[in-house]
């Protein structure tokens, strides 16, 4: 609809859900509000401060950057004003009317319906500018960018009911302007003592002035009065450019979640200035709970990158490796140039240095809290792996320098815990090993109770020998690039010459050259009519109460793997196992007594064990044939 120049657009789908869902599950912590509008007005100064590097002329003679906010108790208004960088026509349409981040819709459809569990999700993903609908029933919002004329202003106004509508005005200052009609019961905002406390509260950090009218006392009226004189409400120094000393505990988790727009604060953080080869300040957080986005590895750092407190750019992928991408937080250099683009980023020796330095940083922050003595400390390392393990396992391939450090880090499940929970370290499994043991070993499976239940870890159990238990997808990639630690060879369980080391003894090894003589013609006649499926057929010691299982050659693809790699899509070179047979059990004693059906028998030993290790049999139709007429005999 359009009257005079005023037309009405329609929210994105997602915005009216965002809407209303913020709206309840957030109004015991309203006050986020003036945090997220302040937040933004900041980011748009920061942006018009680095756009007038190249272009001075943006300032348009007012190069003083600072945020106001004032209140009108008669209009039941309040207002936050920035001369920042602005918003065109069609910026305020896209910014304001639709969500431009990867994976809104996975995020919408994990939303539960459960207030307190979807405030929680909602503030992983960030509310931002939406949330001055908590506390206002209509929003307006009056803009200008920064080198267009004062005739290409904008005001975008809605009520949050799915609809908005925007219009051309004239705006002689450039910059935005957000207005708030607060509703009928919020109106104890309207007090220049509350604004300044949420703003100290929240805001403090905000490397800009905050700026309110001052009040004073009036005689005349007996009562405090409005003047038109400003006042700067914060600090006005950029947090991460202050004395450690000088910085509350308070401050910094305010600062953290006013760049992050987390609503936790955060799990630990570290800040430092460096000095020497390259200067630079680093404040890096690591947060509790992971955003909803972290599993999308184009995902961008949360790293603000500045130049000597000039903002130069967010999310700089450069400063910090992919596996870290949950960090937030803020590098400051002094030796880069202020026109840096991210293509010099790239290249740059400095950023490579700040790069090393701050993945450091962070592994250390989270080596001291899995390593603390304190056990809540530890407690707290737990629940950062539940959250940020399977990423940080990306990292064993990603950032080979610290390999060690990062294998010191990763957490399992184990034999030795009755949980599928990772909590085991390689530290520990190694001080477990018994006497004789040379390898860490290990199963790689879909699922928890395929891996537990693997016919593989039989003769571990009977030995009392602790297997880990991998199931996550990454898993086999990291393990190609973790192969050993504290010099200690990790071995998978499910590969070929099982070399128990001492631990396997003198009579077993007896005994299973015995049995291969013993049962040479069967394994031959076996491997005959399995000649499709199996590239061996062998006897095994390292089965007890299964018939048979099917491992890799040592050098090839576990099954597990090849099974991943086919089902997303990726070639997997057409390898066969080898299936090996335990001499013990019934089950082959029959089929080597047998003349009937020998070829079904086998058929279905294969398949069975291939079942067993959470594969998918090729002919499922025959399998359940062959079954069927063995039940029926
Ligand atoms: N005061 C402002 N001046 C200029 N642009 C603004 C201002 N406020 C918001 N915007 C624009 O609107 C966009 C959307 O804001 P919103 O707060 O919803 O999300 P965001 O800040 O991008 O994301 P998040 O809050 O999750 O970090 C911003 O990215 C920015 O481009």
């Amino acid at each position: 609809m359009t009257v005079a120049n005023k037309e009405t657009l329609d929210f994105q789908a997602e915005i009216k859900q965002l809407l209303k869902l913020m709206i309840h599950s957030l109004y015991s912590n309203k006050e986020i509000f003036l945090r997220e509008l302040i937040s933004n007005a900041s980011d748009a100064s920061d942006k018009l401060r680095f756009e007038a590097i190249n272009q001075p002329s943006l300032y348009e003679s007012d190069s003083e950057l600072a945020i106001q906010v004032a209140f009108d108790p008669t209009a039941k208004t309040i207002s936050i004003t920035d001369n920042g960088i602005g918003m065109s026509r069609d910026e305020v349409i896209a910014n304001l009317g639709t969500i431009a981040k990867s994976g809104t819709k996975e995020f919408f459809s994990k939303l539960s319906g459960d207030q307190q569990k979807d405030a929680t999700l909602i503030g992983q993903f960030g509310v931002g500018f939406y949330s001055g609908f908590i506390v206002a029933d209509r929003v307006t919002v009056e803009s200008r960018k920064a080198g267009l004329t004062a005739e290409e202003g904008v005001r975008w106004e809605s009520a949050g009911d799915g609809e908005f509508t925007i219009e051309a005005i004239t705006r002689a200052k450039r910059g935005t302007t957000i207005i708030l009609h607060l509703k009928p019961e919020e109106e104890e905002l309207l007090s220049s003592w509350k604004l300044k406390s949420i703003i100290r509260k929240y805001s403090d950090h905000i490397s800009i002035p905050i700026q309110m009218f001052k009040e004073e006392w009036d005689e005349k009226e007996s009562k405090q009065v409005v003047t038109s004189e400003l006042e700067n409400v914060n600090e006005a120094s950029a947090l991460w450019t202050r004395n450690k000393n000088d910085i509350t505990e308070e401050q910094y988790q305010e600062f953290y979640k006013s760049i992050s727009h987390d609503f936790e604060a955060p799990l630990c953080y570290s800040h430092n200035r460096v000095e020497g080869r390259s200067e630079f300040t680093q404040l890096l957080f690591v947060p509790k709970k992971a955003p909803f986005d972290l599993w999308d590895r184009s995902k961008r750092s949360g790293l603000k990158l500045y130049v000597k407190r000039v903002f130069i750019m967010d999310d700089s992928e450069q400063l910090m490796p992919s596996y870290l991408r949950f960090v937030a937080g803020v590098i400051d250099s002094a030796d880069l140039p202020l026109n840096v683009s991210r293509e010099i980023l790239q290249e740059s020796r400095d950023v490579k240095f700040i790069r090393e330095s701050s993945s450091k940083r962070v592994l250390n922050m989270l080596d001291d809290l899995a390593n603390n003595e304190d056990e809540a400390k530890r407690a707290q390392y737990q629940d950062f792996w539940n959250e940020f393990g399977q990423v940080l396992k990306e990292g064993t391939g990603e950032d080979a320098p610290n390999l060690e450090k990062i294998a010191g880090l990763l957490r399992f499940a184990s034999t030795q815990n009755d949980s599928e929970a990772q909590t085991t370290s390689l530290k520990e499994y190694v001080e477990r090993m018994k006497e004789g043991q040379e390898k860490i070993y290990y199963v790689t499976a879909e699922s928890y109770l395929a891996a537990k239940n693997s016919p593989h870890l039989e003769i571990f159990k009977k030995k009392g020998i602790e297997v880990l238990l991998l199931t996550d997808r990454v898993d086999e990639w990291m393990l190609s690039y973790l192969t050993e630690f504290n010099g200690k060879a990790l071995a998978s369980v499910a590969k070929g010459g099982l070399d128990l080391g001492d631990l396997a003894d003198e009579k077993e090894k007896e005994e299973q050259i015995e049995a291969e003589k013993q049962y040479t013609f069967l394994l031959q006649k076996m491997k005959k009519t399995l000649e499709n499926k199996a590239k061996d057929v062998r006897i095994t010691l390292r089965l007890t109460d299964s018939p048979a299982c099917l491992i890799a050659d040592e050098n090839e693809l576990s099954g597990n793997l090849l099974r991943m790699l086919k089902a997303a899509g990726q070639q997997a070179p057409d390898t066969k196992p080898i299936l090996e047979i335990n001499p013990d059990h019934p089950l082959v004693k029959k089929i080597e007594s047998t003349t009937d059906h020998f070829d079904d028998w086998t058929h279905i030993l294969f398949d069975q064990a291939l079942l067993a290790e959470g594969g998918h049999i090729e002919d499922p139709g025959s399998f359940v044939k062959r079954i069927n007429q063995m039940l029926l005999m």
